[in-house]
């Protein structure tokens, strides 16, 4: 124990002895710690003041950074805003680009469609062209072989379209009757009744019972409410031959004053006779007398096209003279006898216009210088209308009976078995009135013979001639003797047509302003490209007075008596002589005109023809060119 004692006490022993050494370093290691205590204390506030320094340095240069700081955000800022504005317009443009670029692309994907889709339709337009050029080439051919078709196709159709018309009736007669004029005092008409097929029923106030009505048939009855266009159309047809080459004659009869220059002005206006003779129209059918007859003639020529071939078509429009008779107007002396010669003119017309119908062998053209003027047009093929106008009012009455009658026996309709009878006296009158024409004419024939062989006889010794170096001859036609005539012998108003100038080549000499025309017409119809000529043509007062001085050199002179009647033998030559070298002279002119149309003014008012000389012929005028003869 003691062991452990001493070896504890020296273990203590130790311990102290530890002790102290430990207390001794830790006061070492005390004061160390005050040293460096001490030391760091210093070096603390050696720094603390460097640091204090160091603090105020950085703190004056932390400031300055901040301002530059604050300098630099600035401009940051304002770049910023800068770059961002920048930016935006940028995205702007780019923006505007990328569309712009999109839309490009856009059109140009549409114009690469496009361009396909039209190169697709140009080789389907191509491949459809080359079709329809097949066909077409196809079609041509049934349409050329169709062409030599429709030429027969066209020439029955003409054929049958005059069929038609033929059946219709060559001659018709149309009646249209005048509405009463404003300030016409009292409206008392005597038409009673017209029907729907041509039916007139005329009747006179004054009588009662059966006399006081009188029926007629016509082929068509205008009422005054019919307009102008109504009787045109109606008209067209027969106008229309004219374009096949048909003559027509379209009369206007009826009293003074009843409306047949109305009706043939508007027809003719449309027709179209055209400005230029509108002009005319306005003034020589102003002028027109109401005791002279009026002929308007348009001659149409033709040519097809294709084929060459020719037609010449006529249409005469004549505006007869009043036809009041004699015994109402109370006329006496000069106006007696126009009026006499009025009425002959005008029953010799109906004559000529019954016989035709009648298709009489002999038509007493030469009746009247009217129809002889008309010969030429009445007969054959022509067609004829007569237009009957009358004057509705009952003082009239007498008038419009007698203009009926006429019409009626023109047209020779039969109104039935009560009527037929007195129609039937009026043929036999007619026959019985033909024949002895027939050989008054035989007669005048010889006459004229025995004439003619007189003044070639004359001929042979010039000193009994009036013109002496002129050699008289009958053409083969028997038309007048070929002679020289004095300058003022005839003049012609109006020019021709080239034609005509051809065959006379003087007569261009004689052109003038004073209404022609020359139009050209072309059917649709018929293919036909046609030609219409218009023109003037008076026979002035003296037209045959030259002709009856000529025949005074070859025949003594003759006088007739108030009647009209010859006095002796040899007035009775002279005459016939005159009347036949007037009705040969109006012929070969009617003919050497065919081809220009003409108002024709055959005055009234010397029915004799003798008085003074306005016109002139050329004596080439008188040959007959190579056309006509
Ligand atoms: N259908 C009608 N409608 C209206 N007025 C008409 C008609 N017919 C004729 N007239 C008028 O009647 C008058 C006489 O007509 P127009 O001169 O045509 O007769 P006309 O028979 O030719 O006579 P004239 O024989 O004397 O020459 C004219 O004023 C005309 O305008």
């Amino acid at each position: 124990m003691e062991e452990e004692k001493k070896t504890g006490v020296e273990h203590v022993a130790k311990l102290i002895k530890e002790q102290e050494q430990r207390d001794v370093e830790l006061s070492d290691l005390k004061q160390e710690l005050k040293l460096a205590k001490q030391t760091y204390e210093l070096h603390c506030l050696q720094m603390e003041t460097e640091a204090k320094a160091a603090k105020d340095g950085l703190e004056g240069r932390i400031k300055e950074l901040e301002i530059l700081l604050e300098d630099s955000r600035n401009q940051v800022r304002v770049l910023e805003a800068y770059s961002q504005s920048k930016s935006n317009m940028f995205n702007k443009k780019e923006h505007i680009f990328k569309s712009f670029v999109e839309f490009q692309f856009g059109a140009l994907k549409e114009l690469m469609l496009s361009s396909k889709s039209i190169k697709h339709e140009i080789l389907q337009v191509q491949k459809s062209n080359l079709e329809e050029f097949n066909d077409l080439g196809v079609k041509l051919k049934a349409l050329i072989d169709a062409t030599g078709d429709y030429h027969i196709v066209l020439a029955e159709n003409r054929r049958m379209f005059n069929e038609l018309q033929e059946l219709k009736g060559n001659i018709r007669v149309y009646c249209r009757i005048r509405p009463f004029l404003p300030g016409q005092a009292a409206k008392h008409t005597t038409v009673e009744y017209i029907g729907e097929h041509g039916e007139l029923a005329v009747v006179n106030p004054s009588k009662q019972g059966k006399d006081r009505r009188c029926n007629f048939k016509f082929n068509k009855i205008f009422g005054p409410e019919s307009t102008q266009a109504e009787v045109y159309s109606d008209t067209q047809p027969l106008i229309r031959s004219v374009l096949d080459g048909y003559g027509v004659c379209i009369f206007a009869y009826g009293q003074t004053g009843s409306g047949k220059t109305y009706t043939m002005v508007y027809v003719l206006e449309l027709i179209g006779v055209g400005l230029k003779n509108r002009v005319v129209g306005a003034t020589a059918m102003n002028e027109r007398s109401s005791r002279s007859h009026s002929v308007v003639s348009i001659h149409v020529r033709g040519k097809d096209l294709l084929s060459g071939s020719a037609l010449h078509g006529n249409l005469h429009w004549v505006d007869l003279a009043g036809s009041e008779r004699v015994d109402r107007s109370e006329a006496t002396g000069d106006r007696l006898k126009e009026a006499q010669h009025i009425n002959k003119s005008l029953s010799a017309l109906g004559d000529v216009i019954f016989s035709l119908a009648q298709k009489n062998s002999h038509v007493p053209y030469k009746n009247s210088k009217l129809t002889q003027l008309l010969q030429s047009s009445l007969g054959g093929q022509a067609k004829i209308l007569m237009f009957v106008q009358l004057n509705p009012d009952v003082s009239s009455y007498s008038e419009t009976i007698s203009t009926l009658k006429f019409a009626e026996r023109v047209s020779g309709v039969e109104l039935g078995a009560a009527r037929s009878s007195k129609e039937g006296r009026d043929v036999r009158e007619l026959m019985d009135q033909l024949a002895s024409l027939k050989d008054t004419i035989a007669r005048k024939d010889d006459e004229i013979e025995q004439l003619q062989l007189i003044k070639d006889h004359k001929n042979e010794y010039p000193g009994s001639m009036r013109y002496g170096d002129s050699s008289a001859s009958n053409d083969s036609s028997g038309v007048v003797p070929h002679r020289t005539r004095k300058p003022s012998d005839r003049r012609i108003v109006g020019s021709e047509t080239s034609a005509y100038q051809e065959s006379i080549p003087e007569f261009s000499d004689k052109h003038s302003e004073a209404g022609s025309q020359q139009s050209k017409l072309f059917d649709g119809d018929t293919g036909f490209m046609s030609s219409a000529d218009s023109e003037i043509l008076r026979f002035e007062d003296g037209d045959y007075d030259d002709i009856s001085s000529d025949i005074s050199d070859v025949v003594p002179s003759a006088r007739t008596d108030p009647d009209g009647a010859a006095t002796d033998q040899s007035t009775k030559l002279s005459e016939t002589f005159r009347k036949s070298k007037v009705a040969s002279t109006i012929r070969l002119l009617q003919s050497q005109t065919q081809n220009a149309s003409k108002t024709v003014m055959v005055s009234r008012d010397n029915p004799k023809g003798s008085t003074s000389t306005k016109n002139t012929v050329n004596s080439n005028l008188v040959k007959p060119s190579k056309r006509w003869q």
